[in-house]
């Protein structure tokens, strides 16, 4: 699946860090976890101003904009998708 794959690739720019990497370089920004708590931020606000728009093509762009993020917090936080799929999954009724 996407998310897992793609998972994989931020963790390893996390391991092995790229030049030129733009998730390297918010893993090891200098502000911290608050440089990537800050885009998320942004990027929650542009897919609010994207659904305001009513456009969905641009919707579906800002999701993933946000979703990539996410995923780059969670790999920052060393947190396993399995452990978010194990929590819905509990909440399952
Ligand atoms: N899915 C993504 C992805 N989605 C969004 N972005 C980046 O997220 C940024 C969001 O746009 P903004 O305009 O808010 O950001 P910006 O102005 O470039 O950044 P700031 O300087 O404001 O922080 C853009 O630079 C996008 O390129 C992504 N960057 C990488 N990926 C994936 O991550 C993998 C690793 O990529 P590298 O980061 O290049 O190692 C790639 O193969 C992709 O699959």
């Amino acid at each position: 699946m996407i998310l897992d794959e793609l998972y994989d690739v931020l963790m390893d720019r996390k391991i092995n860090p790229k030049e030129g990497s733009y998730t390297s370089k918010l893993l090891y920004h200098q502000k911290g976890v608050n440089k990537i708590l800050e885009k998320l931020g942004e990027e929650c606000v542009e897919l609010i101003l994207a659904v305001k728009d009513g456009k969905r093509e641009e919707i579906v762009y800002e999701t993933a904009d946000l979703v990539y993020h996410l995923l780059v917090l969670l790999v920052k936080l060393d947190i396993k998708l399995e452990e978010i799929w194990k929590e819905l999954e509990r909440r399952r009724k």
